[in-house]
């Protein structure tokens, strides 16, 4: 089968000719400390060689409880936030009818996502359309402690008990979370939920493959086998021992590091299928979580095409030259619709009459490209055949192994994400939050100043 294909050329025309050559000591530097878990971050790398371990036994234990909520639930709603929510919502969007939530037709049970913000409205009509519906909720947090997550949950359980009773609620709520610590496993012991661990060593913004990911999508209908599969053949083809132009993760980190040495500081990822926003969410916690610290970092940006060329094209085009692209290119959709011929040609369409809609979304992605190279974007592309689960899974471990590499490169810890506890602290203090005194009396001294 074929792979998903990296082409860099229209970038390194930007760069000197033996620029992405010169890399090739540093990528395999990189990928030796990953392999012998000597880089920073080394008790973070569970993820490294997670599919080629996963068993079918174990893809089996989650289809099972997976039919479990498919058989019992209208509605399955995923508690969780960044790294236990994008990407299950990246894979179940990318794969689901864009208008699945209209379309009724009970073959699936209607995913929504909760947890990942903090709004009272979004809160309150979530709630409103549970009322009636049979429903159950898989609650995901590595810490279990994440407050957006926790306050979700606490409502979500709440009202499943009362509408569907406590036993009943038992079998359709299933924790993923830590092994002992935390307040979901707690709960989630206590009330004799099924329950599946995260690993230790897989930091949530890779743990797209454990079950954060698997069982909402294995619940969603999808096939999780073949996700997985997909991805343990790019853990092949991203291996230590795969020649560096051979191995698309290393050669796009050694291209957007020397990208970024020339100056261009933001990546901006780009797709031309809406089903692919989420794509750009979970990349952007991936990248940006990984990379950006000690005062460094590309700064991952995202648009989806064409729809954002008539907001942001215009910037891209001419803007600061500060920016450079990766376009996920779909190279067949799923379905097929012919424009059709019109006698009175009012609109002046006529011309692509017989056309298939992916043939202009095709030129629309190949004028851009020229477009933007021309104006000083320097632009790669990532070439997938399809968009199945098999493809999804190569582009999740081809995007990890890259991120860890690139990380390296960039001499930062590619695991930890320090940064993310300032805002929780701050909050905590202005909430009162028992054990937080100190930082509530500063924190309110410097507000009253
Ligand atoms: O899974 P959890 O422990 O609830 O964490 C969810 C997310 O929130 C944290 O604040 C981190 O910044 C993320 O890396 C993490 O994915």
């Amino acid at each position: 089968m074929k792979n998903i294909q990296l082409d860099i050329t229209k970038a390194t025309q930007f760069l000197q000719a033996d620029a992405i050559a010169a890399y090739e000591p540093k990528v395999k530097a990189a990928q030796e400390a990953l392999e012998n878990g000597t880089c920073p971050g080394n008790d973070f790398l569970g993820w490294l060689h997670l599919p080629s371990s996963i068993t079918p036994d174990f893809i089996g234990e989650l289809n099972a409880t997976a039919q479990v909520l498919r058989e019992n639930c209208e509605v399955v709603v995923v508690a969780g936030i960044g790294g236990s929510y994008l990407g299950a919502r990246t894979v179940i969007e990318a794969l689901s009818n864009s208008f699945q939530w209209l379309l009724n037709d009970k073959k699936n049970p209607v995913i929504l996502f909760a947890g990942n913000n903090i709004g009272e409205d979004y809160l309150a009509e979530m709630c409103a359309y549970l009322a009636d519906k049979k429903f159950g909720v898989i609650n995901i947090s590595k810490s279990g402690t994440t407050t957006e997550t926790a306050l979700a949950f606490r409502l979500l359980k709440k009202q499943c008990e009362d509408q569907r009773g406590k036993d009943m609620a038992r079998k359709v709520i299933v924790a993923v979370t830590d092994a002992q610590k935390g307040a979901a496993r707690t709960t989630a012991d206590k009330e004799g939920y099924k329950s599946f661990i995260i690993p230790d060593n897989v930091g949530g913004r890779f743990s797209v493959l454990t079950p954060v990911g698997l069982l909402p999508i294995a619940v969603a209908g999808f096939d999780i086998a073949q996700l997985v599969a997909g991805a343990a053949d790019m853990e092949k083809a991203t291996a230590v021992d795969v020649p560096f132009m051979e191995n698309p993760s290393a050669v796009y980190a050694a291209c957007r590091n020397a990208l970024y040495a020339e100056g261009k500081k933001i990546e901006i990822l780009v797709n031309y299928q809406p089903k692919l926003h989420y794509l750009n969410e979970w990349w952007k916690q991936l990248y940006g979580e990984s990379e950006g610290k000690d005062q460094k970092g590309i700064f991952p940006a995202a648009v989806d095409f064409t729809t954002d060329l008539h907001s942001m094209g215009q910037w891209i085009q001419d803007g600061e030259r500060t920016i450079f692209e990766t376009v996920i290119s779909i190279e067949q959709p799923n379905h097929k619709v012919l424009f059709p011929s019109d006698d009175e040609n009012l609109d002046g369409l006529n011309f692509l009459a017989g056309k298939r809609v992916d043939e202009v979304n095709k030129m629309a992605e190949l004028g851009t490209q020229l477009a933007h190279v021309d104006g000083g974007v320097p632009n790669m592309r990532l070439s997938v055949p399809v968009l199945n689960e098999y493809y999804l899974g190569q582009i999740i471990y081809f995007f990890e192994k890259a991120c860890s590499i690139s990380g390296n490169l960039l001499g930062v810890n590619t695991f930890n994400q320090p940064g993310v506890e300032a805002y929780k602290k701050n909050m905590f203090a202005l909430l009162n939050k028992p054990g937080y005194e100190k930082e509530s009396e500063a924190i309110r001294a410097r507000l009253n100043k």
